[in-house]
């Protein structure tokens, strides 16, 4: 009885803690909450979705998915993911809730789609990239054959580009499509072990089709990567095609480990010549080839799906980072000043300079991500027009900001999981699943450091193009000709001015980058080499670059957010943390460019501990604001409630383990070593 009342002392003081900080929210919540929702008839929106969602038991698990086994979590996952399509495909209410097409592909990539299917869904890749790739390789015809089936889910299908040799190096890939005049059809082969299909989610065991990125010869020349649909499993009984493809599941991942990662070999596996999605390049029935009007048109799925994964990294970040900040609010540790109460840990400094950046992250992402969303829009419904004069744009701004979104999420999430103490170690804290999540966009669609090396190219043509006097395009009209270093202007450090010494930053880096690289050419360097001995430095540019365009975004969009005074102060000195943060931390690049000088450095630093201070009182209401439902959270240390150590005892007592006093292993293998000498 004792302890019970000592427990519910416990559950009371966290509970008291955490109340208390929400009475220090110095702003009106749900103005942010509908700044990242798009609007307040969003927010309804999206809170009606989850209550529909989130009330069906279907999706209730039974048990941890860390406790089954490798089938079962999968057989587990799929239920739930199939459950969620025949909900929307049956709820007219739902459909137009989430809206009918682009619906239910929002609906599997939101935070409530995320939750739902906790390590991975199986039916992701069809939604992610299977449909994209019809809706942007495939001509109307093509569209109308497979959509309707897609999207009822009568097909599931995947992206097959990756193989065992190559993932990154997409010429390099060894898959072949070779067209057959006579017979008019395509005949797809795995030469080598190396070109086998290796990584797509869903391949594994789900997908009965899949767009097969391979190499596509025609009258014996070789017109490099092209998509081909392919059926890969029978329609009625869902066996592999037997003998000429064979797929399988690549075994246990970091993370991720429900989306049946797969593998895939072809023997003369042969589809019929419609089959080669054919919008941009064709091939007629006599096998000549027409080509696009730009090669890397094949490529344009990945160029949607990096876009998508900015916003996938904003929400994995603001789950953790609420977490985390919750948690921060109930665990009181050490003394402050000796002989007084422990103080909650969100009173050290240093932990709110862990978490207030990055929450300030989460906003720097979200209003990035919006506008590269825009962009994306805006230069493929030029496209369809045949104007391509901003793909390379696009494609160098949804590079950077999966680089930096992914990046920037991933090291969140593991800073957040380090500001939870052992706890955070916990599978039961969510943290441990939410980072595993994260860090694989890293590497998928593009390793980072990969697409950083294509951002920098494309900077570095746009300062040799403004060397030439030539007008750049808006992403990078800044870069200009830099004078070698010039001492720092008098320091001006309002927000707008370190946009700019961002730009100054970023235009020196840029301009030595481009006379080291051609330093190497003059030195009789092929340009390649060159290229790689500078590449430390041009990655560097495309970091810093990117960063810029954040900072650009954030600041502009605090300023045109339709919002109250409060609301307008909060995110203002959220900007502005996030603004010196990444100043203070990247020092080197302003004092070097004469962007910032060492007494602004001095004056930024105090600015940093007082912008922590500032917004400590708001940290908890911060995230409170970004209304994420417990269920989604799922989170022992993050319930709203602050009930933290009742649900951390209640989840342990429900370990396997604790079923039985004596595990049946005592007696198979500790006994015998127990009772060996007796
Ligand atoms: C308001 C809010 C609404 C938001 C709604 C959003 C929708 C949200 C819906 C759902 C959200 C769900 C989110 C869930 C996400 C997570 C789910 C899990 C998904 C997991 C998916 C993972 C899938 C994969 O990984 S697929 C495989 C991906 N593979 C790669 O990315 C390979 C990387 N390699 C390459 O891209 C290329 O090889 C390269 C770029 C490295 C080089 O290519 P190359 O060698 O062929 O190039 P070249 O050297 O020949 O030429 C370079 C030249 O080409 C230009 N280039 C290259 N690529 C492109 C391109 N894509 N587009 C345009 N131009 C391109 C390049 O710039 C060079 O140009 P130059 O002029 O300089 O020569
Ligand atoms: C969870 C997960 C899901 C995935 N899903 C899919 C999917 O659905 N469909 C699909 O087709 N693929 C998928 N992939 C594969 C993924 O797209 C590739 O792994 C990714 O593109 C990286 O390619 P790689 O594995 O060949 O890495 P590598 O290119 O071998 O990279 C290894 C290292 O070499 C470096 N490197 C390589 N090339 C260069 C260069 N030119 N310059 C400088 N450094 C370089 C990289 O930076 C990296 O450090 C998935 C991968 C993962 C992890």
């Amino acid at each position: 009885m004792a302890r019970v009342v000592e427990a519910s002392a416990v559950a009371r003081r966290c509970v008291a803690d955490i109340t208390a900080e929400r009475a220090k929210c110095s702003f009106p919540q749900h103005e942010v909450t509908a700044v990242l929702d798009g609007g307040e008839d969003k927010t309804q929106q999206r809170r009606k979705i989850e209550e529909l969602f989130l009330s069906d038991p279907e999706f209730l698990d039974a048990v941890r998915p860390e406790y089954l086994s490798h089938e079962d979590r999968y057989a587990n996952e799929l239920r739930k993911a199939c459950h969620m399509i025949g909900k929307f495909n049956n709820d007219e209410e739902i459909q137009q809730l989430v809206g009918q097409m682009e619906g239910i592909r929002t609906l599997m990539g939101s935070g409530l789609g995320v939750a739902l299917t906790k390590d991975g869904n199986p039916l992701a890749l069809h939604f992610v990239m299977f449909l994209p790739a019809i809706m942007g390789q495939g001509t109307v015809e093509q569209q109308g054959e497979w959509m309707g089936r897609a999207w009822t889910g009568e097909i599931i299908g995947t992206y097959a580009q990756t193989e065992l040799g190559h993932g990154t190096f997409l010429r390099g890939l060894e898959t072949t499509a070779t067209y057959d005049p006579a017979s008019q059809e395509f005949v797809l082969h795995s030469p080598t072990i190396t070109a086998t299909k290796w990584w797509p989610g869903g391949l594994g065991k789900t997908a009965s089709h899949a767009v097969v990125m391979a190499q596509l010869y025609t009258q014996g020349q070789c017109h490099g990567p092209h998509p081909f649909i392919v059926q890969l499993r029978h329609q009625d009984t869902h066996c592999s095609l037997p003998g000429e493809s064979h797929a399988g599941e690549i075994g246990p991942r970091l993370g991720m480990n429900t989306n049946d990662n797969g593998f895939l070999r072809f023997t003369h596996h042969r589809i019929p010549r419609t089959h080669l999605l054919m919008k941009h390049s064709q091939v007629l029935e006599d096998g000549t080839y027409i080509k696009p009007h730009n090669n890397k048109l094949a490529y344009g799925t990945m160029v949607f799906v990096r876009v998508a994964i900015c916003f996938d990294a904003y929400r994995q970040l603001q789950r953790a980072v609420t977490i985390a900040t919750r948690y921060s609010a109930v665990r009181r540790q050490s003394e402050l000043v000796p002989g007084q109460p422990e103080p909650q840990i969100l009173e050290y400094q240093t932990q709110q300079y862990k978490l207030l950046p990055l929450i300030a992250t989460v906003f720097g992402i979200h209003f990035s991500a919006r506008s590269v969303w825009d962009t994306y829009n805006e230069v493929t419904g030029s496209m369809q027009e045949g104007n391509l004069d901003r793909l390379p744009e696009l494609h160098a701004l949804s590079c950077g900001l999966k680089a930096l979104s992914s990046s920037d999420a991933a090291g969140g999430v593991e800073t957040c999981r380090l500001a939870c103490g052992g706890h955070g170690y916990l599978a039961s804290s969510n943290l441990p699943r939410i980072y595993t999540t994260t860090t694989a966009a890293i590497t998928y669609e593009g390793e980072n450091t990969v697409l950083w090396l294509q951002v920098a190219r494309y900077l570095i043509k746009s300062y040799r193009e403004a060397c030439k006097g030539h007008t750049l395009r808006q992403s990078v009209s800044y870069l200009t000709p830099q004078p070698a270093s010039s001492s720092a202007s008098p320091s001006n450090l309002s927000n707008h001015a370190l946009v700019k010494a961002f730009r100054r930053a970023v235009s020196h880096l840029v301009a030595e980058a481009a006379a080291r690289l051609q330093k190497g050419c003059d030195a009789g360097m092929i340009f390649e080499h060159a290229w790689n001995s500078c590449s430390v430095q041009l990655a560097r540019c495309a970091q810093v670059h990117t960063r810029y365009f954040t900072c650009e975004k954030f600041l502009s969009g605090v300023e045109r957010a339709e919002v109250s005074e409060a609301t307008r102060g909060v995110l203002t000195r959220l900007c502005r943390l996030y603004l010196v943060f990444h100043i203070t931390n990247n020092q080197g690049d302003f004092l070097r460019s004469g962007a910032l000088s060492p007494q602004d450095m001095s004056a930024l630093e105090g600015e940093l501990a007082a912008l922590l201070a500032a917004l400590r009182p708001d940290a908890v209401p911060l995230v409170d604001a970004f209304d994420i439902h417990d269920r989604i959270l799922d989170s022992t240390l993050g319930c709203w409630d602050g009930n933290v150590y009742h649900r951390m005892v209640e989840e342990a007592e429900k370990s396997p383990l604790n079923q039985k006093d004596v595990p049946d292993a005592y007696h198979k293998y500790l006994r015998p070593l127990m009772k060996a000498n007796l």
